[in-house]
């Protein structure tokens, strides 16, 4: 006993000392940033310093309520104290490793049969910043604790407000996921709960640790279903010292603006794969075989090019088959050598840069550009299909429900739909280069239609990603029933597909409930396994739904932590009425309260300690996936789950009660 009040005053000792030496970095970071201009040489450097330093300082902060470290190894005869970032004494030695650092590794991965040289493996337990406790597993002597009593604290803690880091517990599973190698493309098949959110931003983390310069000039991205989620889930790479990370949605990737809406039906043929060739089509019979010369005079002389040599430039380019716009600029150049050359040969000197500008510019030039391969914007292009969809790619039935109802005078004039905002980047991507990220994680890819994986692959087309989903909880009209079909509109056709099937969020008997709907899904993924057996199913009918709902809250307001009201969309308002005319506060833009209203649609990737689901049916009737969305809705539950119906539940949970 004695020992242990002296190893944990140890412990306390070196947590101290790394809170006093970080410190000291970041007073030393801070010095520098003041004296950054003097020590620069030139006003560029001492910006790029000064952007660095700043970085640097922000990196350093250190959180009362985020322990410093939560590990340590014992190798041989040396200690390492694993952490959330690098902490060195004034002597340049290592005080708290980085959890991504190679050594750290071990912590995650070395177990009783495969120690990797660790003999002890101690895991540390906090509360609220205060190092309370420690778990040590003697690995060398094949000690090893099945699931460690500082990782169930943690899974099962009341979760209130957005999500958090699991660097203090990552699974050996997760972990080979989190340090896959920057040039290998990853989809992770995880049941609902099994960490690939989690997983998904740590391995953007990690990535970023690794390749830092790489990838600070191309970029990451986080793709996420919806702005209530990317919030969910903003302040982890944040927590883990990362902060220059894109986090969008798929509608906010793209410049269109949207200002209408589809009918459902045309929606589905805008977001068809087969869309993105009647573009290409349409674009390239824009292009055609000049028939006249080219005859055009620079002030001294005229200079002739024949059809035929002009169609050979229009045919070689076609077939080198560059982005449409730069097929334009290559066809102008090559029409300027073959001037420059006739120049050459009649004046014996070589025209400059003047007058090769000059004539690209040229009006016989322009117009023979204008006629053979003419100028076209991306909303043009989409205009014209939907103003015409003419192409055997399409029915006569798929054409007619995507023309205009009411055609726009021009394409400037036209008002955007979702699906027309997803072609115009199509477009775009057909005419011109787009940038593409170092690194792409997207989560919740079950539900990317072929030409929304298309608007992911042309900005991960010289990097890698990290796909991110569960076929059971696609909901969109769309959404993919095997991950090979999506990989290959992604453009990664091989990139490895990894299941997760261990739950950490949902506790076992409400995996249970969830799993009875699974074949009825149509989908083949495995079952969860939940690491949780503590939790709380109830399932209640009632005559009256708000009433009951009413009281559900009432008893999940004397628990602690977040409670999640879900329901269909259609009834959300009338619920969260309901509840305020009974004094209960509900979470909004304004106010923080503990009870939020949740219309189904919009409950994918959240969680709450205590979910109440209201009316199945009408969830599932809402919709054509309306049972996925009912998986989707009922794992949203951290530790208890109400069902509450007044109609017949949904018939996969026929006899549950
Ligand atoms: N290794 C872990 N240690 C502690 N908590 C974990 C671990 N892995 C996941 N969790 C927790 O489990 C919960 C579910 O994780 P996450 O949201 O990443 O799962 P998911 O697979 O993305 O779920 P969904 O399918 O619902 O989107 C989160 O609260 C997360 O912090």
């Amino acid at each position: 006993m004695l020992s242990l009040e002296t190893d944990l005053q140890t412990e306390r000792d070196h947590l101290a000392a790394s809170r006093a030496a970080l410190k000291r970095m970041r007073e030393h970071a801070e010095d520098l940033y003041a004296t950054g201009d003097k020590v620069a040489g030139d006003p560029f450097a001492a910006e790029t310093l000064g952007r660095h330093l700043a970085r640097r300082i922000a990196d350093l902060a250190d959180n009362p309520d985020t322990p410093l470290f939560f590990g340590r190894l014992d190798i041989d005869e040396d200690r390492f104290h694993v952490g959330r970032r690098h902490v060195t004494d004034a002597a340049g030695e290592p005080m708290v490793l980085d959890w991504r650092a190679p050594l750290s590794r071990k912590f995650y991965q070395a177990s009783a049969r495969d120690p990797q040289e660790v003999k002890v493996r101690r895991r540390f337990g906090f509360v609220k910043g205060t190092l309370t406790s420690f778990e040590d597993e003697n690995l060398q002597a094949g000690e090893e604790h099945g699931t460690s009593r500082i990782l169930l604290e943690e899974i099962e803690r009341p979760r209130v407000g957005p999500m958090r880091d699991i660097v203090a517990t990552i699974q050996p599973e997760q972990d080979e996921l989190v340090r896959a190698e920057l040039d290998e493309s990853i989809c992770v098949q995880g049941a609902p709960g099994t960490g690939k959110t989690a997983v998904g931003l740590h391995r953007a983390a990690y990535l970023l640790y690794l390749h830092r310069e790489r990838l600070r000039r191309a970029g990451v991205l986080i793709v996420g279903p919806n702005t209530a989620f990317l919030h969910y889930i903003a302040s982890v790479l944040p927590t883990l010292g990362e902060v220059e990370v894109r986090q969008s949605t798929i509608e906010d990737l793209l410049k269109t603006p949207v200002k209408a809406q589809d009918t459902p039906r045309a929606a589905e043929v805008k977001q068809d794969p087969r869309m993105a060739a009647v573009l290409a089509r349409r674009l390239h019979a824009k292009i055609s075989k000049p028939e006249e010369p080219l005859i055009v005079s620079d002030g001294s002389y005229r200079w002739r090019i024949s059809p035929e040599a002009l169609r050979r430039i229009v045919d070689d380019v076609r077939r080198e088959a560059p982005p449409y716009a730069i097929g334009r600029e290559r066809v102008r150049a090559r029409i300027v050598s073959l001037l420059m050359l006739q120049s050459e040969a009649r004046r014996g000197d070589s025209p400059g840069e003047a007058w090769q500008r000059r004539m690209g510019k040229a009006a016989p030039v322009v117009e023979l550009l204008d006629r053979a391969w003419p100028a076209v914007t991306p909303e043009q292009l989409v205009f014209e299909v939907l103003t015409d969809p003419a192409d055997d790619l399409l029915s006569s039935d798929e054409q007619e429900v995507i023309t205009w109802a009411k055609p726009p005078k021009t394409a400037k004039s036209a008002r955007w739909t979702a699906a027309d905002a997803v072609l115009v980047d199509e477009a775009a991507g057909l005419i011109d280069r787009v940038a593409s990220f170092g690194h792409v994680v997207v989560d919740e890819a079950q539900d990317l239609s072929p030409m929304q994986a298309r608007v992911i692959a042309r900005r991960s087309e010289h990097g890698s990603i990290t796909l991110l989903g569960d076929l059971a909880q696609g909901t969109a009209p769309w959404a993919t029933r095997d991950w090979r079909d999506l990989l290959a509109h992604l453009g990664k056709p091989d990139a490895r597909v990894v299941p997760l099937t261990t739950g950490f969020r949902v506790p076992a008997a409400v995996v249970e409930l969830a799993n009875r709907l699974l074949p009825a899904l149509g989908v083949n993924v495995p079952e969860a396994r939940s690491l949780r057996s503590d939790g709380a199913l109830h399932i209640g009918t009632t005559e009256s739904i708000e009433e009951e709902t009413v009281k559900a809250v009432q008893t999940a307001l004397t628990f602690d932590g977040s409670i999640g009201v879900i329901v269909a969309d259609a009834s959300a308002d009338a619920i969260a009425a309901a509840l305020r005319t009974n004094g209960i506060t509900i979470a909004d833009a304004d106010s923080d309260g503990r009870v939020t209203v949740l219309p189904a649609g919009l409950a994918k990737g959240l969680e709450y300690d205590h979910v109440i689901v209201v009316e199945p049916a009408d969830i599932v009737a809402a919709e054509a996936r309306g049972l996925n969305r009912l998986f989707v809705v009922l794992t949203r539950a951290v530790s208890r789950l109400d069902v509450l119906h007044s109609r017949p539940l949904p018939t996969p949970l026929d006899g549950v009660s």
